[in-house]
């Protein structure tokens, strides 16, 4: 049996969850949530008349249905691993020593996999990236992680979780715009804003190194390009959020699965997108996602010309006194 998006129910993880009175860790068993469809509302962009008609859809793309087969039992247990990364809403981990019980999908489907953590006061900014991962379900695995669901669990009084605390956000009073980029809120978002003894986590392929500072080849860039066009095909802008940092090689070191041809364009890539509690849903056409990615994604690669220049320049101060030829250097 193939191990899908949906096979896993629930997750019991290892060295993530400390019992304050001991310090001992102890494993912490975690149940998936469905997401509610309408945990994020839809933009609606009136059409002033019809010659926008080219730029703004009547009506809100609807979301392509799931082919997924239907939610499996597969219990999975891990031990976190390295720590790859974090965010504003999130601390991200490697998962060692992934297992599947005896009754769970062949092994060999499993790719390498992260935990997505949110931090305490962002449950509801994950919520919302796991209604998107949702909502591009036809994009996991060709320009988007494949994510192997969203799961939470309510922690106990001497409970802590020292990721939280080992990687600190810089601004912990920083605006949640989970919280504020809707004009409707779901009462089920506002209920996890108000809390703060929840662990909530998304199980994400593993992807593979960051677009890096420099000057990047056309053909990286148009890839990158794409994965912009492909999100926009459902009606999704992530343009709020176009950053190098967003930008990952599709997977690539070994168990991975192999990379799957867009839906809409064909193209295999070779980089994926993450990162979507700031995207947005809205009747714009393709046209008019491309007319503000271009700009976007251009920008994009001339900052990661200058940081690299800068990187160089601050490395090797003589390379600065070089401009200027009284240089001892
Ligand atoms: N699926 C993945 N595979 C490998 N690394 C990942 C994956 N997802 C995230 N990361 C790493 O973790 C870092 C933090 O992830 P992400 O940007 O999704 O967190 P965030 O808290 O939502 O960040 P932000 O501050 O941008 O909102 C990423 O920059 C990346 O280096």
């Amino acid at each position: 049996m193939t191990f899908h998006q949906n096979s896993i129910k629930s997750v019991t993880l290892d060295a993530l969850v400390q019992d304050s009175a001991t310090n001992d860790f102890v494993p912490v068993a975690l149940h998936r949530l469905t997401v509610p469809l309408d945990l994020v509302p839809a933009r609606y962009h009136p059409r002033p008349d019809p010659q926008f008609d080219r730029l703004i859809l009547e009506s809100i793309p609807e979301r392509p249905p799931s082919l997924l087969p239907p939610l499996g039992e597969a219990h999975l247990h891990a031990r976190l691993g390295k720590f790859i990364g974090d965010g504003h809403s999130s601390v991200v981990f490697e998962l060692d020593d992934v297992q599947l019980d005896s009754s769970s999908p062949d092994p060999q489907s499993v790719p390498r996999l992260v935990v997505k953590i949110a931090r305490s006061n962002r449950l509801a900014a994950l919520a919302r990236e796991a209604w998107f991962y949702d909502e591009m379900e036809c994009l996991q695995g060709s320009s988007i992680a494949r994510c192997y669901g969203w799961f939470e669990v309510d922690l106990s009084s001497g409970q802590s979780v020292p990721a939280w605390s080992e990687h600190p956000v810089e601004d912990p009073d920083e605006r949640d715009f989970a919280l504020e980029s809707d004009k409707n809120v779901h009462p089920d978002q506002l209920k996890r804003a108000a809390r703060r003894d929840v662990l909530s986590i998304l199980v994400l392929e593993r992807l593979g190194e960051r677009l890096q500072p420099g000057s990047h080849p056309d053909d990286v860039q148009s890839d990158v390009m794409s994965l912009y066009e492909d999100v926009s095909h459902l009606g999704i802008s992530i343009a709020q959020d176009v950053r190098r940092q967003n930008i990952l090689e599709a997977p690539r070191d070994e168990p991975c699965l192999p990379s799957l041809p867009s839906p809409f364009t064909g193209r295999t890539h070779s980089w994926r997108v993450i990162d979507f509690e700031l995207s947005v849903k809205i009747n714009y056409t393709p046209l008019q996602f491309q007319m503000s990615y271009d700009s976007h994604v251009v920008h994009m690669f001339q900052d990661a010309e200058e940081e690299a220049r800068l990187d160089y320049l601050l490395a090797s101060p003589c390379a600065v006194e070089d401009d200027y030829s009284d240089s001892e250097c």
